[in-house]
């Protein structure tokens, strides 16, 4: 379970994340969208510890992730998957993070395997990796500690599209295993096709959240058209006026029951 309870971070005077609340749930991928500048990178950084919120709280299973003991065996974190230490190899990145773990090497080749890096990959630095690539070794790492929460921002960036459907099928998988999966991504069609729930930010505010099922049924639109409306002209002060969850509180109960 992943709890954002009325988080909010401010820049000066400038709100990056305002307000925010909402929970992604075990069993189920919640999807997590906004258009560039909204607040999912900001947002997903104050869950892991990595931006401290101005106000407000953020929990992994129960408590803030800088308490969580060990947390790479709990929660798997792909957050910016250009940020690796160029100079090592993708094996030497993983068994450094295995033993800062406690994990045993045979799980480097084991997630090495689940990403499709091949041995001769892996053994390449990372500055020669192409963006793809890079993304696996990512998610390699996020898999590392055989986590019960992945949370991870844009992971489908620089995918090819046979990597897209094994994203697909693994993040569905982690969830169908009682796995809690918060993900960001700008491919809507994917998301639609992945996320049990979704959760849409415009401004560093909730603009709409709920069953992916219920709110596309209920707008008759593609996620892509409700995205595209929900966030189209998303106030300073909250969502649009007119715009389907316009009078959608940002609170999971309700906004839930919004989508029912
Ligand atoms: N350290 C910082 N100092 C000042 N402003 C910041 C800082 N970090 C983020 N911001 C601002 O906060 C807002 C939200 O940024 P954030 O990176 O969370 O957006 P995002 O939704 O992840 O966007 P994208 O889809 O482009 O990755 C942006 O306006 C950004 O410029």
């Amino acid at each position: 379970m992943i709890t954002a309870d009325h988080l909010t971070r401010r820049y000066g005077d400038f709100t990056a994340v305002g307000n925010v609340t909402f929970e992604a749930r075990p069993g189920l991928v919640t999807g997590f969208l906004g258009p560039n500048g909204a607040g999912k990178s900001t947002t997903m950084r104050m869950l892991c510890g990595l931006t401290p919120a101005t106000s407000g709280t953020a929990h992994v299973l129960g408590a803030p992730f800088r308490e969580l003991a060990n947390p790479g065996r709990r929660v798997g974190v792909l957050l910016d998957a250009a940020a690796q230490h160029a100079g090592r190899t993708g094996r030497e990145a993983l068994t450094l993070s295995a033993m800062l773990m406690g994990v045993g090497r045979r799980r480097v080749s084991e997630v090495l395997d689940l990403v499709g890096l091949t041995a001769k990959e892996a053994d390449r630095r990372v500055k020669g990796y192409s963006l793809g690539m890079r993304q696996r070794l990512g998610i390699a790492n996020a898999l590392l500690g055989d986590p019960e929460v992945l949370i991870l921002d844009e992971p489908a960036n620089g995918l090819d599209p046979a990597g897209i459907r094994w994203m697909r099928d693994l993040l569905r998988d982690f969830a169908r295993s009682g796995g809690t999966v918060l993900l960001s991504s700008h491919l809507l069609h994917e998301v639609e096709r992945v996320a049990d729930e979704i959760v849409v930010i415009g401004n560093g505010r909730i603009v709409a959240q709920g069953s992916t099922e219920l709110l596309l049924s209920r707008s008759q639109r593609s996620l892509e058209d409700l995205f595209l409306e929900l966030t189209a002209d998303v106030s300073r002060d909250g969502p649009a006026a007119g715009t389907p969850d316009a009078s959608a509180p940002a609170t999971p109960e309700s906004t839930r029951e919004n989508a029912r």
